[in-house]
């Protein structure tokens, strides 16, 4: 199916703008632009010059706002959240108004204005959550497959999420913050060296969501298989790359509410997934509440499956993880400016 008219919630994250540059280039004839901060809008504006992408000012937890945004688009990539662990925690009803409530309407809007494809930006910390970023995106997940179960497969709308982890030198996260760190000369402050987490180029994320508008059929959560690290390996990676063999490492501390693993698939959603080469579809459970009726019909099944979380995923040792790094424009970029204020 090929894409004509989109619009991206968020859609000036570091997701959005990179979900629009390929759009664009792939022809795609409309982009509408959700977000909140008038500054990004411009700046992207400025850059983009693009008579194709129009930008909305607006909230998604304001229904108005996304009921404009969202007249007459065939596709919604919903990646409008409040995502950071550590704000979530301590502002948790910030988080219910953005992820949940906010999440709620851009569903409702969806299937009102008949869209044919809305797909829902999720994270790994929504399975088996412990923290409110993943508690909300978490509910998230479960009012966009409740709307799906309640449409029901002929609807003119399909709804489907993806859920990926941590995306690599994405704004505000480890990577730019360490960089960070090693250019200023400041100690590189580690949480708990033996904590993993699944690394993902935000290509991969962009492909991801793709995939999900391409494939999707009611209700179906995707993940792409990915490789995780731990945190000792990926700041002793960046200490190689960057050629600072001496720089001080400071161990501080967990951060409220982090998780040692995180975990992209239960067990339970595994046993019936489906394994589509580098994506895995986690159908919709589309039993309804008259549970009656499974007792007597319902296969008998048993779980012999693990979760799948980033301590029992492919492990990136430190040649991986620089690879890895050294696949991202935005690093390569950084290590260039880097040598250059090295070699003056
Ligand atoms: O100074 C720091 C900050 C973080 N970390 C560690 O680095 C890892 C990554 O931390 P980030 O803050 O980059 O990412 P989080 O895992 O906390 O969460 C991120 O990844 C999620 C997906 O799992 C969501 O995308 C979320 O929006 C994003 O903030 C964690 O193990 C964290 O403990 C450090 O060692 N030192």
């Amino acid at each position: 199916m090929a894409i004509s008219s989109v619009l991206i919630t968020g859609g000036t994250g570091s997701f959005g703008k990179t979900m629009l540059k390929g759009l664009l280039e792939a022809g795609v004839e409309r982009v509408h632009i959700l977000s909140r901060d008038e500054e990004k809008q411009d700046a992207l504006r400025n850059q983009l010059s693009d008579p194709r992408v129009k930008f909305y000012i607006g909230d998604i937890r304001d229904r108005t706002s996304v009921d404009r945004a969202m007249a007459g688009v065939d596709a919604v990539f919903h990646a409008a959240a409040l995502k950071q662990v550590p704000s979530c925690e301590f502002f948790p009803l910030e988080a219910v108004r953005t992820n949940i409530i906010g999440s709620e309407n851009v569903v409702r809007a969806a299937i009102d204005l008949k869209v044919k494809s809305l797909v829902c930006l999720s994270t790994d910390k929504a399975v088996m959550p412990i923290n409110a970023m993943g508690l909300s995106k978490a509910m998230m997940e479960k009012i966009a497959q409740a709307a799906a179960r309640e449409i029901g497969r002929s609807a003119a709308t399909t709804i489907s999420c993806v859920r990926y982890g941590n995306v690599m030198y994405s704004r505000g996260s480890v990577i730019p913050l360490f960089i960070r760190q090693i250019k200023q000369g400041l100690p590189i402050t580690v949480t708990e060296p033996k904590m993993t987490r699944f690394l993902m180029p935000l290509r991969d994320s962009v492909a991801l969501v793709r995939f999900a508008f391409e494939n999707a059929r009611q209700g179906d959560l995707f993940i792409k298989k990915a490789a995780a690290s731990t945190i000792a390996d990926l700041v002793q990676a960046l200490i190689e790359l960057f050629g600072v063999p001496d720089h001080p490492v400071k161990v501080i501390g967990w951060r409220h509410a982090e998780k040692l693993y995180e975990t992209l698939a239960s067990a339970q959603e595994l046993a019936s997934a489906q394994d589509m080469g580098d994506y895995l579809r986690l159908q919709l459970d589309e039993r309804d509440l008259n549970y009656a009726a499974f007792v007597s019909e319902g296969e008998e099944s048993t779980v012999t499956f693990d979760d799948y979380h980033s301590h029992n995923a492919e492990q990136l040792d430190i040649e991986g993880v620089k690879a890895l790094l050294l696949s991202l424009p935005e690093v390569r970029s950084e290590l260039e400016g880097w040598g250059k204020a090295a070699a003056a």
